[in-house]
């Protein structure tokens, strides 16, 4: 089955499509990647998003207009991308996140990703399964990070304990122990790119999105002081099962970062090395902090896998451990995310259920995704 997967994630940077070729069935797949692409959003259309991601109030009816908006722009990514490959017999659409509220206590979390599947479904003619995390989310976990179950399938080592570090706008992790021994662990670390982004566009006032490659970052100095005193904050300290988004590690958080930082006189070289350093640490510690044994392995994956000052940071800590990209196995670091909707896709259309609750914290597991069937009236021959 020909299935299409697509996500945009934190850093609204652009929705990715996958176009993956499944055969098997249950859990024993095949997943071959046959093509995919990342789409931009409209300009206009990514600004009102960021500003929804920053806690900007949304009334009902821009809310329903964002909804359409994005959803059929994710349609047109799946159109595009099909003018040059066969067609698709499924989707799986990630949408949006515009909103995401771990439990707390007695309270059920809460995320709210836009682009809803049943439009999507109208305007590809596809059936399309999409909100994947609510169903876990109700059953007590947390919705993330739900990547693990595909890292298991497509990178888990017969004799390698690997972790599978994803560095997008949040940075998350999956452990898996070499096959058949403990059980696959995940979390989200915390920032990955997005206080790095809000820096870089700050400091540039504008001319640039991101510091591509490191190369900024490189030519600075971290603060290594305030790094440790952030990493005491009460989500770095939290065991897991732990999620995160914007919400905490968003447009507020900056500021508090440029403030705390501006007895220090740093350059912006300075600070961007300094946030380099907050991604790296974090990931170090939580591994050091929740892993029951560090990993033989580091696998990175997503845009941040591109940034060769984080990487050389990442493996001074961990060194003598090797710190390596997916791409290098094989597994295209960018599509990843994209991929595992297709598949997650895959599996509620066979009634399996997606996540994994030593992961998420749910009390079991559960069918993740709504699907939005296309009604073709049987044509009598
Ligand atoms: N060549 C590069 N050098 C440095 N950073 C890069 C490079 N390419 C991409 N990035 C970073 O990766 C980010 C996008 O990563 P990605 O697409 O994985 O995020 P995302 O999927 O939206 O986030 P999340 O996984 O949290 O949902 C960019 O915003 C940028 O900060
Ligand atoms: C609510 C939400 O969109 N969370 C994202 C975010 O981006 C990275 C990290 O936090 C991860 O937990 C999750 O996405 C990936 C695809 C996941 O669910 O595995």
């Amino acid at each position: 089955m020909r299935v299409m997967g697509l996500i945009s994630g934190t850093s609204v940077d652009g929705i990715d499509v996958a176009l993956v070729e499944i055969t098997g069935c249950q859990r024993d797949l095949t997943v071959e990647f046959v093509t995919g692409a990342t789409y931009p959003y409209p300009s206009e259309l990514r600004s009102q998003i960021l500003q929804v991601c920053s806690g900007t109030p949304l009334s009902l009816a821009e809310l329903a207009q964002l909804d359409d908006a994005i959803a059929r722009t994710f349609a047109q990514a799946v159109m595009t991308l099909q003018q040059s490959s066969q067609p698709a017999d499924l989707i799986g659409s990630h949408g949006q996140t515009v909103f995401h509220r771990p439990p707390q206590s007695t309270q059920l979390g809460y995320s709210l990703q836009l682009g809803r599947g049943e439009l999507i479904a109208h305007l590809t003619g596809i059936t399309t399964v999409s909100n994947f995390r609510v169903g876990d989310i109700a059953a007590g976990g947390h919705g993330a990070p739900l990547v693990p179950i595909l890292d298991a399938y497509l990178l888990r080592h017969p004799q390698y304990h690997r972790c599978i570090q994803n560095i997008g706008g949040i940075g998350n992790v999956t452990y898996l122990p070499k096959l058949n021994s403990t059980p696959i662990l995940g979390w989200d670390t915390g920032p990955g790119n997005t206080l790095l982004d809000l820096a870089v566009q700050y400091f540039s006032q504008g001319t640039q999105s991101y510091d591509k490659d490191g190369a900024w970052a490189a030519t600075g100095t971290p603060c290594l002081p305030l790094v440790e005193q952030w990493l005491q904050q009460d989500f770095f300290q939290q065991p897991p099962p732990k999620s995160t988004g914007r919400e905490l590690f968003g447009w507020d958080y900056w500021q508090r970062c440029l403030t705390e930082l501006e007895p220090y006189k740093l350059s912006a070289a300075d600070v961007l090395a300094t946030l380099t350093e907050l991604t790296a640490a974090s990931i170090y510690h939580s591994y050091c902090q929740f892993l029951p044994q560090l990993p033989d392995e580091i696998l990175l994956c997503g845009g941040g896998s591109h940034n060769r000052y984080l990487k050389y940071r990442l493996q001074t800590l961990f060194n003598p451990i090797p710190v390596f990209s997916t791409s290098e196995l094989g597994l295209n670091a960018d599509f990843k995310e994209a991929i595992t909707f297709a598949v997650l896709a895959y599996w509620r259309w066979l009634g399996i259920p997606g996540n994994l609750p030593s992961v998420t914290g749910a009390v079991s597991e559960v069918l993740l995704g709504e699907i939005h069937t296309v009604f073709t009236p049987n044509v009598i021959p």
